[in-house]
């Protein structure tokens, strides 16, 4: 990339997005086309993406698939803080590009009060902009903000590129990324409610689009009503889409929650793993398990949650999750679309709460995750936060988390150190089981001597010529089947 000197004023910071950055600048697809090809296919094919496919004016759906998203510039307004804040803003934006796939060949950012409520830059800077986009050869132009339909309109009329906004890109790589039942579901239905809100403000042709997506089934002229106009039956069909999704999505959700009682019943304590996009949850769990989960230095690389169950140095079973990572401003229909996969954070025993050390601002990381735990009911779970990639990390970096976080612990996922001393701390931090029991298990229950190992906490073990003399520790459930076994105390 060259450093373009084009004239914005003092205000405007320029950044030179590869400083730093990993050698291969194509990151993503080249890199997993070779390990994951079929994975890649998938997600390609999968690109035309509802949300999206909205901002097709006047080239055909094909080649749309093509042009999304190629070769892009990235615009940020700067309103607050830092100038190294707004840098890391602008710099995520360009992670979350690429891994959409897309070649960032630019970024700026205007220093200004607030947005322009028009076009999102100021009005003056919007024609720069558009030599900028004519003189790279981009093809979109991604802002690092939620655009109002209005401001999408009159940026995309003034600068004749497409215009996409961060929720939008964050959308498309759910989209990409999704491959359960459940996560496609939820990614559709989410960008369904953001479609919704820019059907609006966005004139005939953009609805047209929608129309010819959405009501795939059956759309057409009977579906209309007497005088309705064509936003209308958009907006209707989309309606319908989303309950259909809703419906399917409640049916879903009912498999896993009986999964979840399923633990719940065992009194199976879970650990979640939660934290920001790429800080290495997954990593870690297979660390922790041997799960092997998809790990892809890449946003957003799982969506799905995995669950591994694992066992306790006493041979006491508990479940690991791994979950979707967060990002700063997740957009809201996301996380509402993804509640019920949320839901597995919020009613866990315990929370992982992992941050990149190696980030150049983790404890804003930590503090977009805790808003978004606040609003999934996750708050008050109790949490231990991993500070992972302390074989990158600065040792001098991590001064100031451990400070403010000092019960954090440091830990590589990547070398291994660390992991023993977080699998100790898990244990010790699990719900412990509270029921103190004194068995004699006739040998033939060796079924139950078993779960004793698994669900509880053995203190002794003797065989006797009676049977299996056991104290041990359970819980509430496992008590009352052990009941008739129970050994008086007066015996
Ligand atoms: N150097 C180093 N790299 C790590 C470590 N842990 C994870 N990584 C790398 O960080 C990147 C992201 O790791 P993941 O485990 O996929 O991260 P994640 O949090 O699951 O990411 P998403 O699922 O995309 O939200 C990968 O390239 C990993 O190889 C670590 O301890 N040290
Ligand atoms: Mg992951």
């Amino acid at each position: 990339m060259t450093t373009q000197s084009h004239s914005y004023e003092e205000a405007d910071v320029e950044l030179d997005l590869d400083q730093g950055e990993d050698s291969d600048s194509s990151s993503g697809y080249d890199t997993s086309l070779s390990t994951e090809g079929l994975e890649l296919e998938e997600r390609q094919a999968l690109r035309r993406v509802v949300g999206m496919s909205t901002e097709l004016t006047d080239i055909s759906e094909v080649e749309y698939r093509k042009l999304l998203l190629e070769r892009v510039l990235l615009v940020g307004v700067w309103t607050e803080g830092s100038a190294e804040d707004a840098e890391n803003s602008l710099a995520e934006l360009k992670l979350l590009a690429e891994t959409a796939g897309s070649e960032v060949l630019d970024g700026v950012i205007q220093r200004r009060k607030k947005p322009d409520p028009a076009t999102f830059i100021g009005s003056g800077k919007v024609a720069d902009l558009r030599n900028l986009v004519a003189s790279l050869g981009a093809d979109t132009v991604i802002a690092d903000g939620e655009l109002a339909p209005a401001q999408l309109r009159n940026l995309e009329d003034k600068l004749k590129v497409k215009v996409v906004d961060r929720t939008a890109l964050i959308l498309d790589i759910f989209a990409q990324h999704a491959k359960s039942k459940e996560g496609k579901a939820q990614v559709e239905l989410a960008q369904l409610q953001y479609m919704k809100q820019r059907l609006r403000g966005w004139g005939g042709n953009l609805s047209r689009q929608a129309g010819g997506r959405v009501g795939a089934a059956g759309g057409g002229i009977g579906g209309r009503g007497p005088g309705e106009t064509k936003i209308e039956t958009d907006r209707r069909r989309i309606n319908t889409k989303i309950a259909k999704l809703r419906h399917e999505l409640k049916a879903l959700k009912g498999t896993r929650s009986t999964m979840r009682q399923e633990r719940r019943r065992h009194s199976i304590p879970s650990v979640a793993i939660a934290g920001y996009t790429n800080a290495g949850k997954s990593s870690l769990l297979n660390k922790i398990t041997g799960a092997g989960v998809l790990v892809e230095n890449a946003l957003f690389a799982t969506l799905d949650p995995t669950t591994r169950r694992t066992t306790t140095s006493d041979g006491r079973v508990y479940t690991f999750t791994d979950t979707v990572g967060f990002v700063r401003h997740l957009p809201h229909d996301i996380v509402e679309a993804f509640r019920s996969t949320l839901e597995e954070v919020a009613d866990a025993d315990l929370l992982l709460h992992v941050v990149d050390g190696s980030h150049p601002d983790p404890l804003a990381q930590i503090q977009a995750v805790r808003e978004v735990l606040a609003e999934i009911g996750a708050g008050d779970v109790r949490e231990i936060i991993v500070i992972n990639k302390a074989d990158l990390a600065d040792p001098m970096a991590l001064a100031p988390i451990l400070h403010r976080e000092p019960h954090a612990i440091v830990v590589s996922a990547r070398t291994g150190d660390g992991i023993d001393k977080l699998t100790a701390l898990v244990e010790a931090s699990l719900p412990q089981p509270d029921v103190s029991v004194d068995l004699l298990l006739p040998y033939d229950r060796g079924d139950l001597v078993s779960r004793i190992h698994s669900e509880g906490s053995v203190d002794t073990l003797e065989h006797t010529g009676e049977g299996t003399r056991l104290a041990a520790r359970v819980h509430a459930g496992l008590a009352d089947e052990l009941a008739p076994y129970e050994v008086s105390t007066t015996r």
